[in-house]
């Protein structure tokens, strides 16, 4: 189905749990989050029946976020019920890689199409210091697991933050000459954890871009990279990998999006700066059929706003990263 200013919704972004096993500094507050009860959290049974409503307005590609998508029970019996639904084209998940290499295998046996991992530098004390305690070596262990079984393309999610990882973004990109990595360089976003938001840690794409190419030459445009999100690509000429860019905030995507998102408590969020959500959690266990739930996808596109007008100002919310599905 079309929105108002015509963008097809086809795209479904599902955070399966708030919780997570990491505290990235930018996603959530020093103090952690408060996590939100078992039973206010949507049943894998409950995203089933939401999915297959959505599917009827032609939802086509789902990503499973959060929150960390690996900690969440069930996680392998979401993948594979999804993968029974015959609309659904696109499984995709986008996790932390901590559990990734134990997990891998069986995400992929049960239907899982390709994964982004997030990494936002390679050294492991700064690793440790930007997730607040995290092992880098379990999520290079985790993104060689999800190459050796296959999954194409593996991508790594990268935010660039002046002051913490801009001296790294070089030797980042550099990883794409010799390994099929799709590396994407992400723009901070001022939503999350208000702490780590500054102006002054902001690195737009193009400067970015502009590093990259000043050490190691000028990067080609490249074809969009199986998946459904807004990075634009290229590559070094001859290399395995594509490098891109997700420019939220310098030149953002908002004309083209195609999604909604699904937060772990079961509300429609048409967008993910604006705080409008439509409770689907509450029709659903009212006993709403799936004609109701149909039509509450149909609001939520309907209503969904032309983009975000975010002055770079920090994004006051109710919710944090996790809970939305970043
Ligand atoms: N502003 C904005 N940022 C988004 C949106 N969707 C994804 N992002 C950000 O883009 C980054 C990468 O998101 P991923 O979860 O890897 O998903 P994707 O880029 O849609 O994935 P592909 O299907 O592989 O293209 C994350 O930091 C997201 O928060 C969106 O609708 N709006
Ligand atoms: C919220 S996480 C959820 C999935 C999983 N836990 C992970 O880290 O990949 C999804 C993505 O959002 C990104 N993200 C979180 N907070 C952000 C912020 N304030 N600005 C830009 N990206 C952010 C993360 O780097 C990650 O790539
Ligand atoms: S970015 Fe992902 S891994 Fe980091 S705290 Fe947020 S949800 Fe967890
Ligand atoms: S900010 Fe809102 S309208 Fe813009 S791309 Fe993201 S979800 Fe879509």
């Amino acid at each position: 189905m079309q929105d108002q200013y015509r963008r097809p919704i086809n795209y479904l972004r599902i955070s399966v749990t708030d919780r997570c096993n990491l505290r990235c500094v930018y996603c959530m507050p020093p103090s952690g989050v408060k996590f939100i009860k078992h039973e206010e959290i949507l049943s894998i049974e409950e995203i089933i029946t939401v999915v297959k409503a959505g599917v009827r307005i032609g939802i086509k590609k789902i990503r499973l976020t959060g929150g960390e998508p690996l900690v969440r029970g069930g996680i392998l019996d979401l993948v594979s019920s999804l993968k029974n639904i015959p609309e659904i084209d696109d499984i995709a998940i986008t996790t932390n890689g901590i559990l990734l290499s134990q997990m891998v295998g069986p995400l992929k046996k049960a239907g899982l199409n390709r994964v982004n991992v997030s990494l936002d530098t390679m050294k492991p004390e700064r690793f440790k210091k930007i997730t607040r305690g995290g092992n880098l070596d379990l999520v290079w262990k985790g993104i060689n697991a999800a190459l050796s079984a296959g999954l194409d393309p593996v991508k790594i999610n990268t935010v660039a933050i002046r002051g913490f990882n801009d001296d790294e973004l070089v030797d980042l990109a550099r990883l794409t000459l010799d390994h099929p990595l799709h590396i994407r360089f992400i723009e901070l976003m001022p939503i999350g954890s208000s702490d780590a938001w500054s102006r002054g840690k902001f690195i737009a794409s193009g400067e970015v871009k502009e590093l990259i190419e000043g050490a190691l030459g000028n990067l080609v445009d490249e074809k969009h990279i199986n998946g459904n999100g807004p990075a634009l690509y290229t590559r070094l000429p001859g290399s395995r990998g594509t490098i891109g860019f997700i420019s939220a905030i310098s030149n953002h995507f908002c004309a083209e999006c195609n999604r909604l998102r699904l937060t772990s408590t079961g509300q429609l969020r048409p967008c993910l700066f604006n705080h409008r959500e439509i409770d689907l959690k509450q029709a659903l266990r009212s006993g709403a059929g799936p004609e109701k739930l149909v039509e509450i996808f149909r609001e939520a596109i309907v209503s969904k706003p032309v983009g975000h007008d975010l002055d770079k100002a920090w994004q006051e919310d109710d919710r944090v990263m996790s809970q939305i599905g970043g």
